[in-house]
């Protein structure tokens, strides 16, 4: 079966699957729309997958999907200088002092959403989706009102939600990428004609890259889109919390600081978000005795790649203490790409979303948590994004 339909249809299990027939190999052939595919697994893979004079992305991800999810014409799709002045803006619109900024303000707004929420039962996913939503929107300088930035929120989780096979989320992300790519453009095209061209704001800072204004404003979705997207991995820590009280107690306050860096690399290790990558040959090559011609694809195992036997203990148990003594390696953990951030297309946005986990358990920590409904199960694997349960109907008490 060509992979494409492997993933649609069997999700974050579809690659473990086909593996499984090729005798649990790092490395195996497929087909992946229609063309031949070399299937990567394991830090070795990664490696490959990440040599820019090996592998292109020129192309890799079929256009009802890149441009769903990524947009048209974003630097997902590019390789080269094309990529690398667009990559470099954003690492320097997310520096260190630039994620602290809006951390902080993640952070008041969380905590003044919980407030007044506590003793009410809330879908902490759907409030983390606004709260990060407003946040960045507010960080980002983007001129709005704050229902305008709920439902701008809404709409860029509508995005993400769509791009794993439902066709109704499917659907309901085309309409919103539609309105928002329009939205996008037209800000951005509204800043250029305001002619401040001093100003530092992050909206200002992408509106000024040499591209036309569309597409300035589908990387201006790139920066504000996934910002929302940590409302997956963030919920998914939440859970943790909500199935164990020591892990609960073990966050909390200025002691618990390590714990929480632990637990947002634990949980985007374990609670997978996109299932595998894809690049295409750019020269022939053999791996692990398997070869390519230019223009094959190569496919990433992601998932995979988290939960390598030969790398992680365990792998499938949720343990944030295996991040004890040391940061996680650049090829062997790979949920937001791997290698090098600067020189490939690691994801520019990783230690943001690190802090924003972070700051979302410090908050949610404050309260005591019981779910409204203990049993209401996760989704399945073969929902892709794939959310958690009991937090649908969560009721928080303060300590
Ligand atoms: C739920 C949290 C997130 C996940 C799971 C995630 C995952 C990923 C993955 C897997 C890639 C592709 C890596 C590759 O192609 O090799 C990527 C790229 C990217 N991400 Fe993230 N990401 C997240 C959050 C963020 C945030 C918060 C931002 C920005 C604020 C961001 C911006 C980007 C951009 C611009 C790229 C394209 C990089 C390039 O092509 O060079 N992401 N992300």
């Amino acid at each position: 079966m060509d992979l494409s339909l492997a993933l649609l249809r069997r999700g974050y299990h579809a690659l473990a699957e086909e593996r499984g027939r090729h005798d649990d190999a790092d490395t195996f052939a497929a087909r992946l729309l229609g063309r031949h595919a070399l299937v990567l697994r394991g830090a070795d893979g990664a490696r490959v997958f990440y040599d820019t004079e090996r592998v292109s992305r020129v192309g890799s991800v079929p256009p009802p999907l890149a441009g769903l999810i990524f947009g048209s014409g974003a630097m997902h799709g590019l390789d080269g200088r094309e990529h690398d002045v667009r990559k470099h803006l954003f690492l320097d619109v997310l520096d260190d002092e630039a994620v602290e900024r809006l951390v902080a303000v993640v952070a008041e707004r969380l905590r003044d959403r919980l407030v007044e929420s506590a003793g009410r039962e809330v879908d902490l996913f759907a409030l983390l989706v606004e709260v990060y939503g407003d946040s960045v929107l507010r960080w980002a300088g983007v001129p709005s009102h704050e229902r305008q930035r709920s439902s701008l929120a809404r709409q860029m989780a509508a995005i993400v939600d769509g791009f794993g096979g439902s066709p109704r989320a499917y659907a309901r992300g085309w309409a919103a990428r539609a309105h928002l790519d329009r939205w996008a453009g037209r800000l951005v095209a509204a800043q250029r004609r305001s002619g401040r061209t001093g100003d530092a704001t992050p909206l200002a800072r992408i509106a000024s890259l040499p591209v036309p204004a569309r597409t300035a404003g589908v990387e201006l979705l790139n920066l504000l889109r996934p910002t929302v997207a940590v409302a997956w991995p963030a919920t998914w820590a939440v859970v943790e919390l909500l199935r164990d009280a020591d892990l609960a107690a073990q966050v909390r306050g200025s002691a618990g600081e390590l714990v929480r860096r632990r637990v947002a690399h634990e949980v985007r290790r374990v609670r997978p978000f996109v299932p595998a990558l894809a690049g295409r040959a750019r020269i022939a090559f053999t791996h692990d005795g398997l070869s390519v011609r230019p223009g094959d694809r190569l496919v990433l195992d992601v998932v995979g790649t988290d939960t390598d036997p030969a790398h992680w203990s365990a792998p499938d148990r949720f343990d944030p203490q295996r991040f004890t003594d040391a940061e996680p390696d650049a090829y062997a953990f790979v949920p937001q790409g791997g290698g090098c951030p600067r020189n490939g297309h690691r994801c520019p946005g990783e230690p943001l979303t690190v802090r924003i986990v972070e700051a979302t358990l410090e908050e949610v920590g404050r309260y005591d948590l019981v779910s409204g409904d203990p049993e209401l199960p996760d989704q399945p694997m073969t929902r892709m994004p794939r959310r958690p349960g009991p937090t649908g109907r969560l009721v928080l008490t303060a300590r």
